[in-house]
This record gives structure tokens, sequence and C-alpha cells, in this order.
């Protein structure tokens, strides 16, 4: 079959949980990178972008956008969605946040250096009084090495890229979560996500002012 193809910047922004989602279950993806209007403009003349957006994903015949969708479209493709419902739900809720936080990170990139900081701090702090005391709380009562059933998931991948997300903004960020460093030595060393944490992979860098330039030339901000 012909691999997932990804159209997006050349940067994370909404694009990157997809490719960790697709890394972590060992599927290759191409990528075609917006850098011009017109490649976006072509994009959305040919009817590819549903409502005029990207993330754009091809794969199985299909021209997927909405971020969450494809999200949850390869975490049940790829078995990585829970084994029922219940299950499904939880993980759902736990990328859902995990997404949250991550978007922050994603919109201070465009933000006036002062406000930038003021955001990426403000990002710190919810990280450690909002979300990462509720995984380390998950990871206590549920006492598995997994975020949900015992079993990796798609959850577990969520959290490991918002965690290391964090960590570049604040490198101390985990020293109050114990059960969350070992979940990140836990996930990391999953062989897929090892490969895909070395250089050379298609994992992005945090956004530069590059990646903000192209992406107001492309959209026009
Ligand atoms: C000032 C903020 C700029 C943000 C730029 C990009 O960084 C991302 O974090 C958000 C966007 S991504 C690019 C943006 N896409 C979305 O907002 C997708 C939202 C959708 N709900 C999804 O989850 O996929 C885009 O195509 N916009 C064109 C336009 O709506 O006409």
């Amino acid at each position: 079959a012909a691999k997932p193809k990804l159209w997006y910047f050349h940067g994370r922004g909404r694009m990157e949980s997809i490719r960790w989602l697709l890394a972590a279950a060992g599927v290759e993806f191409e990528e075609e990178f917006l850098e011009t209007r017109e490649q976006y403009e072509k994009l959305q003349k040919d009817g590819r972008l549903l409502f005029g957006q990207v993330p754009l994903v091809e794969i199985d015949g299909m021209e997927l956008t909405q971020t969450r969708a494809i999200l949850s479209y390869l975490a049940a493709k790829y078995n990585l969605h829970g084994k029922d419902p219940k299950e499904t739900v939880r993980i759902d809720m736990y990328a859902d946040g995990t997404l949250d936080l991550m978007l922050m990170v994603a919109l201070a990139a465009f933000k006036p250096p002062e406000e930038k900081e003021e955001s990426l701090a403000l990002v710190v702090k919810k990280a450690k009084t909002r979300y990462f005391p509720v995984f380390e709380k998950i990871l206590k009562d549920h006492g598995e090495d997994f975020l949900v059933g015992n079993k990796f998931s798609w959850a577990d991948i969520q959290l490991l890229e918002a965690i290391l997300m964090v960590e570049e903004l604040d490198g101390s960020v985990l020293c109050d979560f114990p059960l969350l460093k070992e979940f990140k030595t836990r996930i990391s060393n999953i062989p897929t996500i090892k490969k895909f944490l070395q250089p050379g992979s298609q994992r992005k860098p945090p956004p530069d002012s590059h990646y903000v330039e192209a992406v107001r030339n492309v959209l026009q901000l």
C-alpha cells in the first residue's frame, strides 16, 4: 500500500502528534512541506482541504483533515485506541488534555516576544499544576506501565510528546513527578519511539522564526 502522505508546514504545529503516532506505530510516511502561498491555494482550489485548513493526511484513498479526526482514525487503525468504548474514552480524554497543552505551545510561537515568554511560562505552570499531577495520579492509582489498561496506547504517545515538549521549556519540570520520570524512560525506550527520538528522524524541532515566517507567508496571517 502507498505510504501515508502528510501535507503541512516544515514544523510541529498541529501535525507533530500525527507524526508521533505514525512513527510509534512503525508506519513510514511521506511529507509535503507548504512553503508558498501557491501550494496552499492549489490544495484549496483542488478541493482537498475540507474547511480550507491543514493538516492534510492522504491515507487509505482518503484525504483527511481535522487533527483530532486523523489521530483518532490512526489510533484505531494501528490498534492504539483501547479494547472497548470505556478504554477508548479514557484515551480520548487523556489525549485531548495533552493536545490542549501542546496547542498552547504551538500558538505561543506566533505571539510577540514578551507575550510569547508569558505564554510559555503559563504552559509550564499549567503542566506542573494541572496536567502532570493528573497523569502522575493516574499512573499511581492505575499501577500499570501504561495509562490505560495494561497496554501501550495513543494516550501514552501523546503524554510522552507533551513531557518532552514541556521539558524543552523547563528541564526540571518532572522533579516532583517520579512516576512520570519513569514513564518517560519506559516509553522513550519502545523501539519505534527510540528510533523517532534519534537525530535524522522526521520529528520536527521547536518552532523558530523561519517556521513562523513560513506559516505567516502561506496563510497570509
Ligand atoms: C496565529 C496562529 C497561527 C497558527 C498557525 C498554525 O499553527 C497551528 O498551531 C495552528 C495553525 S495550523 C494551520 C491552520 N489549521 C487549523 O487551524 C486547523 C484546525 C483544525 N481544527 C485541526 O485541528 O486540524 C490553517 O490551516 N489555517 C488556515 C485557515 O484557517 O484559513
